[in-house]
């Protein structure tokens, strides 16, 4: 089963709202891993015994988990972390989010810069590529619950943008680090 994914229409309107055009431009899951937005199904009701869950975090080493849930009664300043969350932004490392209650919206650029919004529900866990610009948001909901997950010790830097031009960590094939230089324009992205 995969995620639900579309282009968004131009809108100013309310963030919470889905944004689709009209009619629907869908963006498949081989259109998502093309920019390096991976995606698995699990069983949410069962996170904390998950064999699955537990095997996705050996192998790809995310050592590193604590749960959010983002309620205006539960979050800590709740305005505004939404805000911030929304603002468009990248980091140094891969964000990696599980789903366990409710659902949000991740919206990612593609490589023409357009907005494709990720409907995120109740089991999908999402990893965003480190250097991707996107953002966050609750939809008409107002509600979910989520697993961070990070290799290492988790670095929560934003780097709104614009943010083009950084050294960033990125993992080779063999799991070791190598420095690569960010450009927007190479083809790795
Ligand atoms: C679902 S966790 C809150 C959003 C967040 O941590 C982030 O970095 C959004 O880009
Ligand atoms: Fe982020």
């Amino acid at each position: 089963m995969g995620v639900e994914a579309w282009y968004m229409d131009n809108s100013d309107e309310d963030q919470r709202q889905p944004h689709r055009f009209s009619p629907n431009q869908p963006v498949s899951l081989d259109q998502l891993q093309k920019l390096g937005v991976f995606h698995w199904k699990l069983n949410a009701d069962i996170y904390e015994l998950d064999p699955q869950l537990e095997q996705i975090r050996k192998d790809q080493g995310y050592s590193y988990m604590d749960i959010i849930s983002i309620h205006k009664d539960t979050l800590p300043n709740y305005e505004e972390k939404l805000k911030m969350f929304f603002e468009e932004h990248l980091h140094l490392d891969d964000e990696i989010r599980y789903i366990l209650d409710g659902q949000a919206y991740f919206d990612v650029r593609d490589k023409e810069d357009r907005w494709i919004r990720i409907a995120m529900k109740k089991g999908d866990l999402i990893t965003l590529p480190a250097g991707i610009y996107h953002r966050f948001t609750l939809d008409e909901t107002n509600y979910t619950k989520a697993m961070r997950l990070f290799v290492g010790e988790p670095v929560w830097k934003a780097y709104n943008r614009p943010a083009d031009d950084f050294d960033i960590l990125l993992r080779d094939d063999s799991s070791s680090y190598m420095v690569v230089r960010l450009k927007r324009t190479l083809s790795w992205r």
